[in-house]
């Protein structure tokens, strides 16, 4: 865990937009998160760039493929000094082993359970009838018996998660303060809430980064904790 368990979302392709926002914000947040649309439009040297910036990097790319391919992308990824790495936990314990096996030593590395913008009723709709709760606690297990650091999950399941697992790493998007706009997230509580409730680490995108000023949406959100 950082001393600021607060990471913003740089979800943007420009490089320049992504630095600007990130001067901006760094007073007032523990690391970058970046993710698909980022890595996809500026690759590795967009990384490393960033990294440069002396904030810890959490690379949220999800991986999910068989066993080989997600430990060629980790093997891939060894040099880029990050803080954080993730896989989806859907891909089974074959996967996440091979994951932590060609994971870089210094990296975490984490498994995504189920996505903040799915409820019951998609869930229903991929065949998991059972409901968020169940589906991330079944997922949670097995992450741990992979040996990974921790799980995405959303703030609802996140206090029964870290009562059950004391050492693990939290990691909680889907955070919006008080009366901000929900888009397309589902399973949500504001950032003092998912802090109390026991995450390690929020991910807060857009209620930053379209914010006028993000700088004192930062602020804000970081004096809220
Ligand atoms: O279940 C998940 C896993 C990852 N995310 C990522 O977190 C941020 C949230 O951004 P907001 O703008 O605050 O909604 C985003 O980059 C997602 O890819 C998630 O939301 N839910």
């Amino acid at each position: 865990m950082t001393a600021n368990p607060l990471f913003v979302g740089l979800d943007t392709s420009d490089l320049g937009t992504a630095q600007a926002i990130a001067r901006a914000v760094a007073p007032h947040v523990g690391g970058l998160k970046l993710g698909l649309q980022f890595f996809t439009a500026q690759g590795p040297e967009g990384v490393r760039r960033m990294a440069d910036l002396g904030l810890p990097i959490f690379l949220d790319l999800k991986l999910h493929d068989i066993p080989n391919t997600v430990a060629g992308a980790l093997h891939s990824l060894a040099g880029l000094g990050l803080y954080m790495v993730n896989v989806h936990a859907g891909g089974g314990l074959a996967m996440m082993q091979a994951a932590r096996a060609a994971c870089s030593p210094g990296t975490k590395l984490i498994a995504v359970t189920v996505l903040t913008s799915l409820d019951a009723d998609d869930l229903t709709g991929v065949g998991v009838g059972d409901g968020p709760a169940a589906q991330v606690a079944r997922l949670a297990e097995l992450t741990r018996e992979a040996g990974l650091d921790g799980v995405v999950c959303s703030p609802h399941e996140v206090a029964t998660l870290s009562a059950e697992w004391p050492e693990g790493e939290f990691v909680v998007p889907g955070i919006r303060p008080a009366g901000a706009a929900l888009g397309d997230q589902k399973r949500v509580m504001t950032p003092a809430q998912a802090l109390a409730a026991g995450a390690t680490m929020l991910v807060i995108g857009r209620p930053i980064t379209d914010a006028a000023d993000p700088a004192a949406a930062a602020a804000a959100i970081a004096a809220s904790l």
